[in-house]
């Protein structure tokens, strides 16, 4: 039987402290739990060129292919998902992080589990916690869902798989590109592993409350994403930052219309380090809620991600997507390194 993206988790379950989100509705401080200010540079910069790629641009593929190589991050337009569909999946999930806390912590993730509500999976990796919620939703949303509207949870249900539906096929296309630049002659392999009907997703929710003393606290600390490519919408409240070499934290600032890609770990692996994974992070608003939804795409758990043979030698050696994950919820930032050949 085919191993499944959830069940990919259940080898590493997580401590209650890593799952259970404060109570965002009844603190008006930030408590010391939360403050980063010694651990990380909080400081960034506003502007920002990250690019922003028209998808039926003549030469899209260029274009996708030099932000890989010099941003691992871009964003598109002309992508095809509707705006009323976008603007759908945003009201539900305003209405989920809206809930009281207690009705929340009904549809907690459970230490072993990989989908509901909690906090992000890489907390444990650090010592403070993170200004932030989550849900996360793997096929279904279905068995949260009832939880939290035991009456009412369809239209919840049915907006998200409508909104994973279209997401995958607009990972898929952008796949496709990305192969495209890459000149991949192997490209078939991959794109009928990865193909639309056998490929892997996730859907993380995330929420970033009003946050006392902003300056002092993380969103979501630093990381990369550990799929093939990550397909992101934020509502629009700045707060993601991306981090450029010589430059620092910088901005992405919310286009309307606009998506953002992030190149994942897996796409480092298969265009053999010439996409490197992009670390982001979040950064809490003092007077805005945040809302995002991020969309992780990639091949199926058990299959093999090794560097395309067009590539030169392999920088690193083949891996399947569970062990890949194994590796990352064990070391994080190191699970990269450690592939390397040689
Ligand atoms: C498939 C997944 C990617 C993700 C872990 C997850 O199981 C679902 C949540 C995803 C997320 C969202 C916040 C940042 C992140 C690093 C995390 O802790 O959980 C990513 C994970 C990832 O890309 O590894
Ligand atoms: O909220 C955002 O803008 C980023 C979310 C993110 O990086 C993630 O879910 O992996
Ligand atoms: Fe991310």
């Amino acid at each position: 039987m085919a191993t499944t993206l959830s069940e990919a988790y259940r080898d590493t379950p997580l401590q209650l402290k890593h799952i259970i989100p404060l109570d965002f509705d009844s603190i008006h401080y930030l408590p010391e739990s939360h403050v980063w200010t010694e651990s990380v540079d909080l400081l960034s910069v506003d502007e920002s060129d990250v690019p922003i790629i028209d998808l039926h641009a003549p030469d899209a593929v260029e274009l996708v292919g030099n932000a890989c190589r010099k941003w691992g991050m871009f964003q598109v337009i002309n992508h095809g998902v509707p705006r009323s569909l976008l603007g759908d999946a945003e009201s539900h999930v305003r209405r989920l992080f809206g809930l009281p806390a207690h009705r929340k912590l009904q549809a907690l993730r459970s230490p072993g589990g990989a989908t509901g509500y909690g906090v992000a999976r890489i907390s444990p990796f650090f010592s403070k916690l993170m200004w932030h919620e989550g849900f996360t939703i793997m096929g279904s949303s279905l068995e949260h869902a009832k939880l939290l509207w035991p009456q009412d949870y369809e239209e919840f249900c049915s907006a998200m798989d409508n909104y994973q539906k279209q997401m995958k096929s607009l990972a898929y296309k952008i796949l496709v590109l990305i192969l495209k630049s890459l000149e991949a002659k192997d490209e078939k392999t991959l794109i009928s592993t990865a193909s639309f009907q056998q490929s892997e997703g996730a859907l993380q929710l995330n929420s970033y409350p009003c946050c006392p003393n902003h300056n002092q606290a993380i969103g979501l600390a630093p990381h990369t994403d550990s799929l093939l490519l990550t397909i992101l919408h934020q509502n629009d409240t700045k707060g993601l930052q991306v981090l450029r070499e010589n430059t620092g934290w910088i901005t992405v600032p919310p286009v309307s219309e606009a998506l953002v890609v992030n190149i994942g770990d897996l796409l480092n692996i298969v265009s053999n380090g010439q996409f490197p994974t992009v670390y982001h992070r979040v950064v809490p608003n003092e007077t805005r809620h945040r809302f995002s939804m991020a969309y992780f795409y990639g091949p199926p758990v058990d299959s093999t991600v090794a560097p395309l043979s067009n590539l030169g030698s392999p920088r690193y050696r083949s891996v399947t997507v569970k062990e890949y994950l194994s590796i990352k919820n064990k070391h994080l930032d190191k699970a990269i390194p450690l592939l390397k050949t040689g």
